[in-house]
């Protein structure tokens, strides 16, 4: 397990100063092109919620979908995308969220998610956590639950888990880094 989460971890390169000077850009691109990494990673994942009465797997755009969609895959469960502004076909509905500069908005099919669903959001990184608090309330406007959110990488210095926890769902994550 410790080998695993160890390959993850040196699998992912820290950019400095990028997109802009300051930040220590986390990058999933290096995991993904190593095998034995990515599919420890889904694997990881997928068995931490086997058991946990999970109806639906939330992905967000765009790097969620890399790894939402497979763990989807290993848990024969129904895949959903949560997408930027304008990129789903049928009716949806819409939230919005603060960047660090900003607002932006995430949408869901208006279909998507019924009473009583119990969905687990999966995104490659935590870090300050409005994406995933936009999902979370895109569900909760559809009648929707989510008890679980699992992550790659958490940077917990921008406080992510501390306002998921406040929003009562607990997260899950393979590996943290400090400094942004
Ligand atoms: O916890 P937060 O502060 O919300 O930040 C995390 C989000 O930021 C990144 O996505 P980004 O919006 O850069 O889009 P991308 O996946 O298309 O690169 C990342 O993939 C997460 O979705
Ligand atoms: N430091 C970081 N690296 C990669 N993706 C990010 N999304 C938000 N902060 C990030």
């Amino acid at each position: 397990m410790n080998k695993q989460l160890d390959l993850i971890k040196s699998s992912i390169k820290s950019i400095p100063n990028y997109p802009k000077q300051g930040i220590i850009f986390r990058d999933i691109t290096s995991l993904t092109e190593i095998p034995e990494a990515f599919t420890a990673t889904v694997n990881l994942i997928a068995e931490a919620f086997r058991h946990k009465g999970i109806t639906k797997i939330i992905g967000t755009e765009s790097r969620g979908f890399i790894f939402g969609a497979p763990v989807a895959v290993v848990l024969g469960l129904p895949f959903i995308l949560v997408r930027k502004p304008g990129k789903l076909p049928r009716e949806v509905i819409s939230q919005s969220y603060q960047l660090e500069y900003g607002e932006d908005k995430l949408e869901i099919h208006a279909d998507a998610i019924q009473q009583g669903d119990n969905v687990l959001v999966i995104d490659d990184l935590l870090a300050t956590g409005g994406t995933v608090e936009a999902c979370i309330k895109l569900v909760n406007r559809l009648g929707g639950e989510v008890k679980h959110a699992a992550f790659v990488i958490s940077l917990p210095e921008l406080g992510g888990e501390a306002r998921l926890r406040k929003l009562g769902v607990e997260p899950f994550t393979l590996v943290d880094f400090s400094g942004h």
